[in-house]
């Protein structure tokens, strides 16, 4: 009888011990069920101990190990063990969240999904030596000659796709084996001299742990930079792990690498997966068949026998950091990850995050520029509309309405950018004052017009648009201020010839209206974009040669102190969408503030100064990257049970606290109320990592074993983004 030792998603740092007849050291790292209560849960085998702290005869034996799949190898446990520790979460949570539920569970994994190399059989050469008559196949043939050996699922997505399966029934296309996955596509461009110097430098650094800031203006060809290095590391037999921020907002990407590397195994990760399809993935990068893994925040937990080097693109971007559950910041797992595996790493942006481009500074981490575009030969004009004393229309200025029916009649694209989906944020009764608030938060009902909704961006409920006044019966309400809606329908009115797009979450709800979208605008069936965030990362329109904002101004006197970066790095990401290709591009800013330090550096372009005088604000102020941050946030139905608790965790952290933690007052939230919940928080600071962790493990524990009320809620966020 051997004792296996297992983590389980429990809300309790603690391990369980289970006996089980037959298991091995080769078990450790297996998933596996096990009784738990009155259910079954199932986790993962982290050790075989040779004694239980419970009696022996107490231990109940395993239901099930999952042995079709190789057991997570030693680095994958020693990384999630780390994430624990550093985000002090119960390692059991951790492991549920690194892998994909199907796995967890300890299902059976569906065999693998066959996506064989085809390359073309003696028939298909004789087919096309015969000069048949031209068929679909026989030009599907032609295409996949000039291709070379091709995956079949890039081969499907060929002009004559379709024809395939035609093609592998008559035996024209075969499957075949050992292509190197680091075969490239034909038509690689030939990179620019920064690019080429960017490659050099990394490759030429002796094998290890070397992270690598790759600052590249906008449209300077990062991409190119990770896919040479990556096609590096293929060649050498490693695999590749990808990050980007959002997949859906980016098969661009995707397609882009899989068409690059037609011969490897390119895997995606992310939670809009099928389940299937993700415990797949997870597997085959386990295995070590997959050579290059790309996904989202929760692929830096794919275990990777062959790693050989992590990229992280656009690595300033908020969703690397999850916002519920465990709060891991997925960019900063990578970095420890690729110190762990002794692998180079390569962080990527425009507008690096100040964390990132301080450790430049510093030395920490090494600078690699790209100044120029690839392909453009300038980086759009920055103009700054002083609105302060112009008439706007809905929101557009004189200029901005001129510059955009320039751009009509050469028939290029133009985008007006606005962060603010809905028709209107608020819909509000001028007569008694009356305005539409979200019945569950601090927050008011966005007017929805496209479907007649009021809406909640936080809590998502909503209601129909009254006809009149709830309170005083006014029939005449008004929808106060602009979101994406009112611009585009205002837009239709001064450009009746244009077609108008609007894209945001509202438009783009699934990610086949978003490719949808893309394919529109690539196509040029579009002239005038509206847009939110999602219009500003990463994508490339070559006919987009003007991008006007509105509204930016709200955010600069946000509190929190990292709006002024947030709002730079937005506005430097959608402004580096105009002019990419070889039309010269132009942005646009309507601002109150025209003389606003942050809008000068912006029509300078100049990261630098910005992130200069950020930092040394930062620095005077106290704030991170010179101090290290840990939030605790609690929630309950009533404000005073929030704030309670956090008082009472206050007084205890000031009991405990050594000379270098501060402890903050616990205040509300500033969305004080969400989804019928009241927020408080508590902040606590210190001038080193290291000080502050050992404390927080110390306090963690008292807390989690006091006795609260079942309504309360409380989670710890370790380097929180949101003060
Ligand atoms: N060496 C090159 N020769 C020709 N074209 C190139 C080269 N490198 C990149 N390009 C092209 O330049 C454009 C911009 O490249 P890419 O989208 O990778 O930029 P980026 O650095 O990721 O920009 P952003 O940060 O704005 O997303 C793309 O159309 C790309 O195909
Ligand atoms: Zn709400």
């Amino acid at each position: 009888m051997q004792i296996v030792r297992v983590a389980l998603p429990v809300p309790i740092p603690q391990l369980f011990d289970y006996t089980s007849q037959d298991a091995s050291e080769e078990d450790i790292g297996r998933c596996v069920r096990v009784p738990f209560g009155r259910g079954e849960k199932s986790g993962v085998i982290v050790a075989l101990p040779a004694v239980s702290d419970v009696d022996p005869a107490r231990l109940k034996p395993v239901r099930h190990i999952q042995r079709e799949v190789s057991p997570l190898p030693a680095d994958w446990l020693e990384l999630v063990a780390f994430v624990a520790r550093y985000y002090h979460e119960p390692l059991g949570e951790v492991i549920a969240l690194a892998l994909p539920p199907g796995l967890r569970r300890a299902d059976a994994v569906s065999d693998r999904e066959s996506d064989p190399l085809l390359d073309l059989g003696p028939a298909g050469h004789a087919a096309l030596a015969a000069g048949r008559r031209v068929s679909r196949a026989l030009t599907l043939l032609q295409q996949l000659q000039a291709a070379g050996v091709i995956r079949r699922s890039i081969a499907r997505e060929l002009p004559d796709g379709a024809a395939l399966a035609d093609a592998m029934r008559r035996g024209w296309v075969v499957p075949v084996r050992g292509a190197s996955p680091a075969t490239a596509a034909a038509g690689q461009p030939e990179l620019t001299d920064e690019q080429r110097a960017a490659v050099d430098a990394v490759s030429t650094e002796p094998a290890g742990f070397v992270p690598w800031l790759l600052h590249g203006v906008t449209g300077s060809g990062k991409t190119e930079v990770y896919l040479r290095l990556a096609a590096r590391a293929l060649a050498a037999g490693q695999q590749v792990l990808m990050l980007v921020p959002e997949i859906a907002l980016t098969p661009q990407l995707e397609s882009r690498v899989a068409g690059r590397f037609p011969a490897a195994c390119v895997v995606s990760l992310h939670s809009g997966l099928a389940e299937g399809a993700r415990s797949r993935g997870f597997v085959q990068a386990l295995e070590g068949r997959a050579d290059l893994v790309l996904g989202t925040r929760l692929s830096v937990f794919a275990a990777m026998p062959r790693l050989g080097l992590i990229l992280v693109d656009e690595e300033h971007d908020a969703s690397y950091k999850q916002q519920e559950g465990v709060r891991y910041s997925a960019r900063d797992v990578a970095v420890w990850r690729a110190r762990q595996r002794g692998v180079p790493i390569v962080l990527g942006s425009a507008t690096p995050s100040l964390e990132s481009w301080h450790h430049v500074r510093a030395e920490r981490y090494r600078g690699l520029r790209l100044n120029a575009r690839a392909l453009a030969s300038t980086l759009p004009k920055v103009r700054r509309i002083d609105t302060r004393r112009l008439r706007l229309d809905e929101g557009l200025s004189p200029a901005l309405q001129s510059a955009i029916g320039e751009r009509l009649a050469r028939g290029e694209q133009s985008l007006v950018f606005l962060n603010r989906r809905g028709y209107a944020p608020v819909l509000s009764c001028p007569s008694c004052g009356w305005v539409s608030r979200c019945p569950h938060c601090s927050a008011n009902l966005v007017v929805h017009l496209a479907d007649r909704r009021l809406r909640c961006h936080h809590c998502g409920c909503d209601c129909e648009v009254p006809h009149a006044c709830p309170v005083c019966g006014n029939q005449d309400i008004q929808p106060f201020g602009r979101g994406t809606q009112r611009i585009e329908a205002r837009l239709a009115e001064l450009f009746p010839e244009a077609r108008v797009l609007r894209v945001d979450r509202d438009s783009a709800r699934t990610r086949s209206q978003w490719e949808s979208m893309l394919a529109q605008i690539a196509n040029g069936e579009a002239d005038i974009l509206v847009g939110t965030q999602m219009m500003a990362k990463g994508h490339d329109f070559p006919k987009l040669t003007l991008v006007g904002v509105i509204g930016a101004d709200a955010s600069l006197h946000a509190a929190d102190f990292r709006a002024p970066e947030r709002l730079f790095q937005q506005l430097m990401q959608v402004g580096g969408r105009a002019g990419r290709a070889h039309l010269p591009g132009e942005v646009l800013v309507q601002t109150e503030y025209p003389d606003h330090p942050l809008y000068r550096c912006l029509v300078r372009h100049d990261f630098d100064a910005f992130a200069e005088s950020a930092l040394s604000e930062r620095r005077a102020a106290g704030f991170p990257p010179f101090t290290y941050q840990a939030m605790l946030r609690a929630d309950a139905p009533v404000l005073d049970d929030a704030m309670q608790f956090l008082a009472h965790a206050r007084r205890l952290a000031q009991d405990m606290a050594p000379a270098g933690v501060r402890v903050f007052d616990a205040v509300p939230m500033r969305l004080t109320r969400l989804a019928r919940r009241e927020r408080g928080q508590l902040l606590i600071e210190a001038d080193e990592r290291a000080l502050l962790q050992t404390f927080i493990g110390r306090w963690i524990e008292v807390l989690r074993a006091q006795r609260t009320s079942r309504e309360l809620r409380w989670q710890l966020d370790i380097d929180p983004l949101e003060v």
